[in-house]
Formats: C-alpha cells, structure tokens, sequence
C-alpha cells in the first residue's frame, strides 16, 4: 500500500506509456532524506531501486539534478554511469561523452578566489557556520546553527559579497545560501536534459526553491512533483522522500505494464 494519490498515480501512468520519457530527480530532500552531514546523504533504498530499475529500461532515461557539485553528487547517489548527472544546479553535467566538465576562464576563476576570501571570513567568525567548496562558488551552510547565528551569517554573507563582488548568483536553499560565478538554473537544465534525450514528456521531482525553474520548464504532458512543503508550481506534492521513493517504485511497475503487455 503505497497511499499515492489517485490523481498522480492516474499521470504517472499517462507519462509511462509515452514511448521516450525522461525522469529528472532531485536529490537532497527529494530522494535522500535531509541530514546533517551532507556527506552522509543518501537516497532512500527503495528510491534507490527504482532509479536502477528505471535506468535500464528501453525508453527511459534517469537524470539526477542537484545543487550539489558533480563530484559530491557522484559520491553519494551511487548511480551507474547510465544516470545523466547535472551538479551545481546546471553548471556541471556528466552525460554519456567524457569532457562535460565546467572550464572556468580566469575572470571567474578570480572571482571565485575573492568569493572565497570574503565566506571564510565570515563562516569563521560564527559559530557551527562552514563552507563547502562548488567549482564555480560555495554553500554557506547553517543548519547546525542557531536561529540568530544562521541569520546573522546569512545579512554578513549577503552584504560582504556584495561590497565585493557585482553580478553574483545567489541561490536560497535549506540552511544553505549558495553563491556562484555563474548562473544557471535548474529550469535550464531540464530543457537541455528533454533536449539531449529527446524524451517524449518530463518528470521532475524537487523539494526546495531552487527546484521551482525545473517544474517552471515543464510542459503540458509533463509530471512534477514537489516532495515536502513550501509553495510550488508542480501539480503534485507528497509528503517527502518516502513517498518520492513510492512514487518511481510505482512508475517503474506502470512502465513495465504499459511495455510488456
Ligand atoms: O539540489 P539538491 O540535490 O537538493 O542539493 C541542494 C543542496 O544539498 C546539500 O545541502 C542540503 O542537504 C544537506 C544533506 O542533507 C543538508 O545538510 C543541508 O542543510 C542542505 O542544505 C548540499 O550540501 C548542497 O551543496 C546542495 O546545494
């Protein structure tokens, strides 16, 4: 008993019998539970299956879209080379060819220096407040800071880059304000991802701000799905990776239906 909604269950079988589909899953809050440790992360075992499974079918391609850098992204989902992979919210992309990988010129690369000089300063002046290192920027994190800490590291954060640094990108997430050198986004990702695997119709599933441009650049016939709360343009929502991990469990059954019978 899964407990999907009738209505979602009724598109997921709509999008299973497109002849190409494309399944484009977030990762952090969508297919692993949120953890202190973003190290730690890792995708719920039966969302784990599902992605396998999905990923070898004929006509199914699986994307794992991420704010995460490729290479954190790699080390966590644990996913076959077949898994399309964009890192850094559309910066960075492992497709089938070698030779994706972001090339910043010198201008960015400076610029990321200076970025660099101005978050250590402030990460270090406040308490359980870190840094990780992107190739094109760095996630302030606050998660294991208080509410005022958190706060006071995000104003500092905002206003010190500022002072330094013009046309920055920066993203909103949970506990976590990330600053890049370039900007894409998520949405940019999905329609060179339906581009490059000519899929038929879309299923995106996303749990935080960032993930909105992804549902933003679905189309008619497409499924979004928002996992968790927070106001979303995605038709479906449910409550989080558990329910995430029923729903591809699910599809992966619908597609075997809809093709082998
Ligand atoms: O786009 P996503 O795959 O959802 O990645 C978004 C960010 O995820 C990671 O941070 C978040 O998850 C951590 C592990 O659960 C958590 O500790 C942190 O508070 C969250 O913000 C990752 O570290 C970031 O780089 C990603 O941008």
């Amino acid at each position: 008993m899964t407990g999907l909604p009738d209505p979602l269950v009724d598109a997921l079988r709509a999008f299973a019998a497109a002849p190409r589909i494309l399944v484009a899953l977030d990762f952090d809050g969508t297919l692993a539970p949120v953890v202190d440790d973003p190290a730690r992360a890792r995708a719920v075992p039966e969302a784990q299956d599902a992605v396998l499974r999905l990923a070898g079918m004929p006509g199914v391609r699986v994307a794992l879209v991420s704010g995460r850098s490729l290479s954190s992204l790699i080390e966590v989902a644990e996913v076959p080379d077949r898994v399309l992979l964009v890192g850094s919210h559309g910066i960075e992309l492992r497709l089938d060819e070698p030779g994706d990988a972001v090339a910043l010129d010198a201008a960015e690369l400076e610029r990321v220096e200076v970025l660099r000089e101005v978050l250590e300063d402030v990460a270090s002046g406040i308490d359980r407040v870190w840094l990780e290192q992107k190739p094109a920027g760095f996630a302030l994190h606050t998660r294991l800071a208080s509410q005022a800490d958190s706060r006071r590291a995000h104003l500092v954060a905002m206003e010190e880059t500022r002072a330094e640094l013009e046309g920055l990108t920066v993203r909103h997430g949970k506990n976590v304000l990330e600053f890049a050198v370039r900007s894409t986004t998520k949405g940019e990702a999905i329609e060179h991802l339906r581009r490059y695997t000519r899929a038929d119709r879309v299923l995106y599933a996303g749990d935080d701000v960032t993930d909105e441009d992804a549902f933003a650049a679905l189309l008619p016939g497409d499924v979004g799905v928002k996992s968790g709360a927070g106001p979303t343009v995605a038709a479906f929502r449910v409550a989080g990776p558990e329910e995430v991990a029923h729903a591809i469990a699910r599809l992966a059954e619908l597609r075997t239906d809809a093709h082998e019978h």
